[in-house]
């Protein structure tokens, strides 16, 4: 009977996962089941009749749970290191008498080597992403791009180091592009890599000051220049920005009168106040922008074709976001991360849904992936973005091809860009598209599609 109930609770023991040692109230180990050798280091039979605290002395394994648990008379669990490095999470039951005295001591032992190794990993890991992510941080602070900015197509990122280079100089810089493109994050980067980072920047939209007004607000007026002037008169924009920089956004949009004064005070760096007569100096460092095409203006006759001259010396020219298909990609995972922490969610896209943002002619260039990228996240319920939730079919607002050599063009540029998104080489987009390696290269010099891969 004893010898059955004996095999019996063998049995159970065995039948579980875990490693099951037995002592009694002093620590004695009466019965050790499982891989003693692998975990301990000692056969099972070896370590019955040893103590636990000789065990724990010789770090057979450290610390040991049962010496514990005979102190505290309660169950506890510990992290154990054992002599063949495993670490064992092991719990400890006391079984006590009526006096509460504890006269055994199960101890139950789990490896969690393997988990233990993945935490380690994962811990380093992070530190690593740690590092990498203040490297990244350090570099971008050497590239002094503004905090969100992105420039991963090679396009933004040779406008970027053209906008370092003349940042330093005074030249008058203009940037063109359509609207949304980023021209005014730019012309304030500019500024902030300027001699002049410490004086003041004055931002004018000129399309958004009403005509009869552009003249009082630019240059200013002394006290009753005009009815329902101030008493005391009034400092114009240009002198605001002495000594800092002037950024005339929508340039294109200046009256032909005002065109004028402005290259004057370009030439003299003097200017006087509307109903004056005094002549003040100015210094300031003019940058402008335009999404009209002042050369067409110029031959309409609308934009002063000797302003033109004066503006254009550093001309930047910010291509449509549609031409830029990594940063499309790049930039919706920024705003993601933007608007996920505004909002505290956790969204993401699928890849069909990104690839559908590749093929869209994006109109409103970056301003409108922007604002698209926040709808998408207040309004589409479950976690991941899918390709329903995007708010426009793949073809339907492409810019529209004009001949079967523009459509042929299209379709081809549209394949590599997909290719380019699936794959991790050159090669493998050779075999996706069933060209040879060179010829794709070619095709994407062709189509300025960047080349170098993730
Ligand atoms: N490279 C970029 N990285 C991150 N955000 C960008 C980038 N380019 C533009 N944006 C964002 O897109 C929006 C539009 O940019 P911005 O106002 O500079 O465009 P713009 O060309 O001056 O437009 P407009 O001609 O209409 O004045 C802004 O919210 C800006 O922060």
């Amino acid at each position: 009977m004893r010898e059955l109930l004996e095999r019996e609770i063998e049995g159970i023991i065995n039948a579980s996962g875990e490693n099951i040692m037995m002592t009694d109230g002093r620590g004695v180990i009466l019965r050790s089941v499982k891989n003693g050798q692998e975990v301990y280091g000692l056969a099972s039979s070896e370590l019955v009749g040893k103590s636990v605290q000789e065990l724990e002395a010789l770090h057979i394994f450290n610390p040991s749970v049962t010496l514990r648990v005979i102190e505290e008379k309660k169950p506890i669990t510990v992290m154990q290191q054992t002599a063949t490095g495993k670490t064992m999470m092991t719990r400890g039951v006391p079984l006590l008498d009526e006096h509460h005295n504890v006269i055994r001591v199960i101890s139950f032992s789990h490896d969690m080597t393997e988990i233990q190794q993945l935490k380690e990993k994962y811990e380093a890991m992070q530190q690593k992403m740690m590092h990498y992510e203040s490297e990244i941080e350090q570099l971008r602070d050497q590239h002094g791009l503004p905090h969100g900015v992105v420039i991963k197509s090679k396009a933004m990122q040779d406008v970027w180091t053209l906008i370092r280079k003349v940042a330093g100089s005074s030249a008058t810089v203009v940037l063109q592009g359509e609207s949304g493109v980023g021209k005014s994050i730019f012309a304030r980067a500019i500024h902030h890599h300027s001699t002049r980072r410490d004086g003041p920047l004055i931002e004018v939209n000129c399309g958004a000051i009403p005509e009869s007004l552009v003249e009082s607000e630019l240059f200013g007026y002394e006290p009753g220049a005009f009815t329902g002037a101030h008493s005391k008169g009034k400092v114009g924009l240009l002198e605001l920005a002495n000594k800092g920089t002037l950024f005339l956004d929508e340039i294109g949009e200046l009256p032909l009168s005002i065109q004028v004064k402005l290259l004057k005070v370009l030439q003299e760096k003097t200017f006087v106040r509307v109903g004056g007569t005094k002549s003040r100096s100015v210094d300031f460092r003019l940058i402008t922008a335009s999404h009209r095409d002042l050369k067409e203006m110029v031959a309409d006759g609308t934009f002063r074709e000797d302003l033109y001259y004066r503006l254009h010396v550093v001309p930047l020219l910010i291509p449509p976001l549609r031409e830029r298909p990594d940063d499309i990609v790049q930039l919706t995972h920024a705003f993601l991360a933007v608007f996920n922490e505004r909002y505290h969610t956790n969204k993401h896209m699928h890849p069909l849904a990104l690839q559908q943002l590749l093929h869209y002619a994006w109109p409103g260039n970056v301003r409108e992936l922007e604002n698209m990228i926040e709808r998408l996240v207040v309004t589409v319920e479950s976690e991941q973005i899918q390709q329903e939730h995007i708010p426009f079919l793949s073809n339907e607002q492409h810019v529209p091809a004009t001949t079967l050599q523009e459509a042929l063009a299209d379709v081809e540029r549209k394949w590599l860009i997909q290719a380019r998104t699936q794959c991790q080489s050159t090669y493998e987009m050779a075999r996706y598209l069933g060209m040879s390696q060179p010829t794709v290269i070619r095709r994407l010099q062709k189509y300025k599609i960047d080349s170098k891969m993730n």
